[in-house]
């Protein structure tokens, strides 16, 4: 199976290192504007190979799409990151044109592919990915949930106190600051609600910093965070490539589920080989239905600054 990531940036090759270490596919193709960037981070993975035994081929590219020819599945992660006290939402000036261009290119070689949308601000991304491709809406995922469930667990397992990999949860809703929604009435501790051992003011405060999970790891790091995106996507490809169905918050084109139509937002969704095989009802309480309206609101306002480069 091939994956091709176009962006051989941080997120990117991180991408492309957890999918090879991990055997998730067996080529991958990195794909970058900057001149040999992309063949020299495939090299530094490939480099890796006899140490930590993989066999996927991992090569680099610039900009030439005849080499993402076939892909299976392709990863966009080009475009800019934000910096400290930035949102994510200042970066679709430019980020709208690269991932319009690259998604265009894209089709050329590989027009069966699945694409998965990392680039932010990724809901609104995702839409326009879909809205300039034409594609099916089961072959444009928007990856964001992942990633915010796992902020969602690794803090609720601090506030546990017990091992992440105990603890259950999903953050659905837009992939920003204020538009991520931590389901924290439905997490669970091994199937036992996080209600039964933290109070109400540990479960708000989980749920904040989860929201800002992004914007914390940006002020620490000066750029936004890698591994934990990195790692989030391979999750998502593998569900994909291998068939594994699993359910997994995605952003995804929503036609009247969760009460919204026309715009692509995180949902709970099994992925599998056709990409988005099916949206889940997880049945909304009336707060968090309310709450879900209020964030399609302010992503479907952020869609609309798409006409100039959709016209
Ligand atoms: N959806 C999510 O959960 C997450 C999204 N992101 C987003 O992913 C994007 C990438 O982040 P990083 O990897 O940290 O940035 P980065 O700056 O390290 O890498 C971006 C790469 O894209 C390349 N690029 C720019 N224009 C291109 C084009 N037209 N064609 C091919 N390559 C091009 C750049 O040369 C650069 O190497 C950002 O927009 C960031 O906000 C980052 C983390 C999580
Ligand atoms: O915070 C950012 O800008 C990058 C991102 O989407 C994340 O790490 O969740």
């Amino acid at each position: 199976m091939k994956v091709t990531i176009v962006g051989a940036g941080n997120v990117g090759a991180s991408c492309a290192d957890v999918i090879s270490y991990r055997g998730i596919a067996s080529e991958v193709v990195l794909l970058d504007i900057k001149e040999g960037f992309a063949e020299g981070k495939a090299m530094d993975i490939m480099q890796c190979a006899t140490t930590t035994g993989f066999n996927t081929q991992v090569s680099g590219v610039t900009n030439d799409y005849s080499k993402t020819v076939n892909s299976d599945v392709v990863v966009i992660t080009s475009g800019i990151p934000r910096k400290p006290g930035m949102t994510r939402e200042e970066l679709i000036g430019i980020n709208a044109g690269i991932v319009k261009s690259v998604a265009e290119n894209i089709l050329k070689f590989s027009p069966n592919t699945i694409i998965v949308v990392v680039s932010n601000p990724m809901d609104t991304m995702t839409y326009l990915t879909l809205k300039a491709t034409g594609l099916p809406k089961n072959r444009i995922i928007g990856m964001g949930g992942a990633l915010d469930s796992s902020r969602f667990k690794y803090y609720l397992s601090k506030a546990l106190n017990k091992p992440a990999n105990d603890v259950q949860g999903m953050v659905i809703g837009g992939h920003g600051d204020t538009t991520m929604i931590p389901l924290t009435r439905l997490a669970s501790y091994n199937g036992a609600p996080v209600a039964n051992y933290l109070s109400q003011e540990e479960l708000d405060k989980v749920a904040a910093d989860t929201m800002v999970g992004g914007a914390t790891l940006t002020g620490l790091l000066g750029t936004s965070a890698w591994y934990a995106p990195g790692a989030s996507v391979a999750y998502l490809v593998d569900s994909i490539l291998n068939n594994q169905n699993k359910m997994i918050a995605c952003s995804v084109l929503l036609e009247g589920e969760y009460g919204q139509s026309d715009i692509c937002l995180g949902v709970p969704c099994i992925i599998g080989k056709n990409g988005v095989e099916e949206i889940v009802d997880i049945k909304l309480n009336d707060a968090e239905k309310a709450t879900f309206a209020k964030s399609a609101d302010a992503v479907r306002a952020m869609n609309g600054d798409l006409k100039a480069v959709l016209a």
